[in-house]
């Protein structure tokens, strides 16, 4: 798309970006914090009981700790110090390049048709086809690593259903346009025409569902329906998700005029594909999927933007794709951008948000924080990519996003050897002796394979951009059990933790290449498995050293007091204002701070052992996908935001383990030293608020420990186990007395 030099210049620009106001006040604030964390460590040097005292080690882990907290709270501020907000301007878009809109090729991944049922995965693909925008110009693949048969029959469905309801959702312009999402709301129905449409596509969505639940039941698709397409025929017993040829069917061909929709409205291409899997042959989980996608897609439509998604993120707005081109195709800007992330927002989420599946100052501020660096990180889902960049291309100037036809790729084939030549492309061979995985496509051996695929663009050259709408552009399926939400932390923290030790360290890898606040925005979520260590510390010793009567932390009445109350007061305030500001609520930002707990003391900690047993050699890269799915007692314990621990993991002894111990030691403490004298208290003061904080903090796991018959109840063993280790380290003097040895 090019526009003479003179038009350029006098353009306004398709987007803007603004400066968060209020940082002088911040990097003062953020000043005085830093002056109390010296003081902290300062008083730990010097106060440290000496050998024969009690205590030493509790001092020395406790020093441990707080450097650790201070080293990691100095990276976190990179993410406040430069924020920035970016504003696109869709009608500038407009005027000036609706009749030359690139083409999009969207990106679905699913993986197991149990954990993420076939109705769901369809639901998205409707919601991403009846997109605002030339539908000649929009062509969305399905990446099957499911290798199912039930997803392929959904998907068949699913473009039958598409006829009736694009032109719907165009003509009544409704939102959000994921059938199931849309038909769960309450609609206003009395207008007669469209009640009328209304029902009768209702009925539609709901014949196609019974049609799609009854062979998820049976296990197996009628024949008059396989009779129906070609496709079918590539399913036989002997297919399974382990092994099977590569299968690429072109359900809709959108670049055919015949392609229509009831009304007579072309189509948007759909392609079903799922890559060829072999027993014992690494399939590199949602980065090779990724990667067979962007071969397959440039077989077949090629276009220049790439939107990708996970199967549960559906498109809550219809015009964001527009929003996104405002950056690639901003005249001065846009040739530098290789990505625009959007933040994973979910449509399941309780008011209070139980397990903080959603956290507010993430997503408004740190994530525009780094923004403010150039560096936006890539999380997997709700990113339009450039192809260019993804293919491995350093950034060499002048990048624009050419107009090109699908007529022109395709080159007069048939849908046939359109379907022949990706499978080709599909073949788990086919990455042999190539590039794929290493500078081209996203990068493998890392279970977060967006983290680090979106910091090796940056560091060629690339600058993505971070754009937070008001309207959430799309909406995913959150974690509605406790376990299932720690499983994709303890996924996340590793993978992180892991590119941290690879040579992918932004430190070092980055370095001279993208900026000191951009590597330090990375570490802050690289780093996460190792707080792990300090806050299990102070989880663990100051209970203990209570029980056992060693103080800790300066008495109330001494001057050092001062620092510890002001860093715990002030960074407790600031984030609560903050939280609240993002549009938090209260028990919103207290949820948050359990979880943040039990995300350290578990899900981080085991990431933590974990990426050292792999540097060790002793355990290899995995995925677990996380299900979304849900049985109706569940939906309503998560809906009154109850926590659901009902199985008896070890990651749920630990939770109980670490609550039991701080309410045992608290009740043995205030018995041992509030009834003595003043001066004895006032030397426990601290430790009595710290137990009595993480007491408080933990109450709904007490709950779920003695009071809850529900079947999300921690389970009696549960109980058990945790108090046998608690009456463990506590009862056992030798444990504590090891320091005086
Ligand atoms: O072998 C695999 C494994 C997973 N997936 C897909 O990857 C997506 C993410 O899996 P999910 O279990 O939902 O993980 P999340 O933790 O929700 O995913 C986030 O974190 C992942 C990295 O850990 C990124 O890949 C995702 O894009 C990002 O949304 C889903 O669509 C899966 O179908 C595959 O296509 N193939
Ligand atoms: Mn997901």
């Amino acid at each position: 798309m090019s526009t003479s030099k003179e038009e350029e210049a006098t353009l306004l620009p398709l987007f803007e970006t603004k400066v968060a106001r209020g940082r002088v006040a911040f990097k003062l604030y953020s000043f005085t914090i830093l002056i109390g964390i010296v003081s902290i460590w300062l008083y730990r040097l010097i106060h440290i009981p000496c050998i024969e005292e009690q205590g030493k080690y509790a001092w020395i882990l406790m020093f441990f700790a707080e450097v650790l907290f201070g080293l990691y709270w100095i990276i976190t501020q990179s993410a406040r110090w430069h924020v920035v907000f970016r504003y696109p301007f869709k009608q500038r878009l407009s005027t000036r390049y609706e009749d030359k809109l690139p083409g999009i090729d969207i990106f679905v991944c699913t993986a197991d048709p149990t954990l993420e049922p076939p109705i769901l995965v369809i639901n998205t693909v409707l919601s991403l086809m009846a997109y605002n925008y030339p539908p000649e110009k929009l062509s969305l693949y399905l990446s099957d690593d499911g290798g199912s048969e039930l997803t392929f029959y959904a998907l068949f469905e699913a473009s039958n259903f598409s006829k009736y309801w694009i032109p719907f959702c165009k003509k009544y312009n409704v939102e959000p346009r994921s059938p199931e999402i849309y038909f769960a709301q309450k609609i206003d129905l009395n207008e007669p025409n469209f009640s009328q449409e209304w029902t009768s596509i209702k009925k539609l969505y709901e014949d196609m569902k019974r049609r799609l639940d009854s062979a998820v039941e049976y296990g197996s698709i009628p024949k008059e329906i396989k009779n129906q397409h070609k496709g079918f025929s590539e399913w036989n017993s002997q297919v399974t998700k382990q092994d099977h040829k590569s299968i690429v069917q072109i359900l809709i061909d959108g670049w055919n005029t015949n392609a229509v929709d009831v009304q007579g409205n072309r189509l948007p291409t759909l392609v079903y594909l799922s890559r060829e899997k072999k027993p014992g042959i690494a399939h590199n989980f949602k980065a090779g999927s990724m990667n067979t996608l962007i071969r397959v897609s440039s077989e077949i439509t090629n276009a220049p933007i790439i939107l990708n998604l996970d199967c549960d993120m559906y498109s809550n707005d219809p015009d964001s794709i527009r929003d996104a081109l405002c950056f690639f195709l901003d005249e001065k800007q846009g040739h530098q951008i290789p990505y625009v992330q959007y933040p994973q927002y979910y449509n399941n989420t309780t008011k209070n948000d139980i397990y903080a599946n959603v956290s507010f100052a993430t997503y408004q501020i740190e994530l525009a924080g780094i923004d403010g660096f150039g560096a936006t990180l890539y999380v997997g889902t709700g990113c339009f990519h450039r192809r260019e960049s993804l293919s491995g291309k350093k950034y060499s100037g002048n990048h624009q996003i050419k107009s090109h036809s699908v007529k022109d790729n395709i080159k007069g084939r048939t849908i046939e050897e359109l379907e022949n030549s990706s499978k080709l492309l599909a073949n788990c061979s086919y990455e042999n002796g190539t590039l794929w995985g290493k500078e081209m496509g996203l990068v493998y051996g890392c279970a977060v394979e967006d983290i680090v695929t979106g910091l090796t663009i940056q560091c060629r050259g690339w600058k993505p951009v971070y754009y937070d709408p008001r309207k959430n552009a799309f909406q995913g399926v959150a974690p509605i059990t406790l376990d299932i939400a720690l499983i994709q932390f303890k996924r996340w923290s590793e993978g992180m933790f892991q590119i941290f030790f690879s040579k992918y360290c932004p430190f070092i890898y980055g370095h001279g290449k993208i900026k000191l606040g951009a590597q330090m925005g990375y570490c802050i979520y690289l780093l996460w498995a190792p707080v792990s260590l300090p806050t299990l510390c102070y989880v663990i010793i100051p209970p203990l050293s209570l029980l056992h009567g060693v103080p800790l932390f300066p008495k109330v009445s001494s001057l050092w007091f001062v620092p510890f109350a002001y860093v715990f007061v002030a960074t407790t305030l600031y984030s609560i204002v903050e939280d609240l500001m993002c549009g938090d609520t209260l028990k919103g930002w207290w949820n948050l701070q359990r979880m943040t707990l039990i995300r350290r003391t578990t899900s981080y900690f085991f990431a933590f052992i974990d990426t050292m047993m792999k540097q060790l050699g002793l355990s290899q890269t995995s995925f677990v996908v996380t299900a979304k799915v849900v049985d109706e007692e569940l939906q309503k314990r998560y809906e009154n935001e109850m926590m659901e621990f009902g199985s008896s993991s070890i990651v749920f002894v630990i939770i109980a383990t670490l609550a039991l111990l701080n309410l045992f030691c608290l009740g043995l403490g205030i018995k041992k030293v509030v009834f003595s004298d003043l001066e004895i208290l006032e030397k426990f003061v601290a430790q009595l608020i710290v137990c009595g904080l993480l007491v408080m903090v933990n109450l709904p796991v007490y709950e779920a420990l003695l009071f809850r018959s529900d079947k999300g109840r921690m389970p009696f063993s549960v109980l058990f186990k945790s108090i046998v280790v608690v009456s463990v380290v506590c009862l056992i003097p030798m444990f504590w007395d090891l320091q005086t040895l």
